[in-house]
């Protein structure tokens, strides 16, 4: 499959920062989680492939478009849907003129067909219903949402999410799941997230970021592998345990080496993701 998105060697420095450093990548169509301890640099690569920054080093393409070009750029913008960390909505607006606004600003001109294509987006995450209320008056879910519609006018062939799901409760965060779900069935959606489980819920890959590097690049499933044979039970607080944590039932659920003879059990992409951190020499804090 030709890859949506093709990056080579990217880097960017923020003074004596490397918030990238030498990212290669390729992006086919579906969900691709993209996990990160804070700092990472998962918004920075965010924000380089949404050419809102030029990266110091290193090219991209998205759907065959240079945006190191003026035209590829515009051509990029056109065929992007960006949901930004902080939307910077204005309060007062509406979500529907709050669309309306970005789909000005994606340059639909003619009236008639934006106010379709607004009423579009706003159906198709749920919001039809409440296209005339401001925004200050809904739900942190249904802003996100709001967002959400916004980065999908147009009907763009690659989609980045910075965080979606941050800060919503466990229904609004499944709801919202779902249309990820949904952008991502005929579209390359990049995901970042602090979530394992939006992975393990959502992604048919998986990128793992820390040091503005890319230390694992595969499926979940074989994110999750990382740790086979490295999480154990024992009733006490193991030494050899990077992360170890009492559970419910009393005993603690250990990460890491275990010793000879151990109570071994079936690891998770938490698992995974935590001893990739660890073996990239990212502290893994234990409990
Ligand atoms: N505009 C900026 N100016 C200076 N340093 C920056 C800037 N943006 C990011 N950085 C630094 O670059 C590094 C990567 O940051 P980035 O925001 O990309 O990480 P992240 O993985 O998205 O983190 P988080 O999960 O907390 O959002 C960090 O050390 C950060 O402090």
């Amino acid at each position: 499959m030709t890859p949506t998105v093709s990056a080579e060697g990217l880097s960017l420095h923020y003074g004596g920062t490397r918030a990238l450093d030498d990212v290669s990548l390729r992006l086919t169509r579906g969900v691709t989680g993209l996990l990160g301890p804070n700092g990472a640099g998962k918004t920075t690569l965010l924000r380089v492939l949404a050419t809102a920054v030029p990266a110091d080093r290193g090219a991209f393409t998205v759907l065959g478009n240079d945006p190191g070009t003026a035209r590829g750029r515009q051509e990029v913008r056109r065929r992007l849907g960006y949901l930004p960390q902080t939307p910077g909505f204005h309060p007062d607006f509406t979500a529907f003129e709050f669309v309306d606004y970005v789909a000005i600003l994606k340059e639909l001109t003619d009236r008639g067909a934006r106010h379709r294509e607004v009423r579009r987006v706003l159906d198709e995450v749920d919001l039809g219903d409440v296209r005339g209320k401001r925004i200050k008056k809904l739900s942190g879910g249904m802003r996100q949402r709001v967002a959400l519609a916004a980065a999908l006018v147009g009907d763009p062939g690659f989609l980045v999410l910075d965080e979606p799901t941050v800060g919503l409760d466990p229904e609004q965060r499944m709801r919202f799941r779902e249309l990820i779900a949904r952008a991502g069935e005929g579209r390359t959606v990049l995901l970042s997230t602090h979530q394992t489980e939006d992975v393990a819920m959502l992604c048919h890959r998986v990128v793992v970021m820390a040091g503005g590097r890319i230390r694992f690049d595969g499926t979940p499933a074989e994110l999750t592998a990382v740790a086979a044979g490295r999480v154990w039970n024992s009733t006490d607080r193991d030494p050899g345990a990077k992360a170890g944590w009492r559970t419910g039932t009393g005993s603690f659920r250990n990460v890491g080496h275990p010793p000879a003879g151990a109570d071994l059990t079936d690891p998770t992409l938490e698992d995974g993701y935590l001893l990739t951190l660890d073996d990239a020499g990212v502290e893994v804090a234990a409990a």
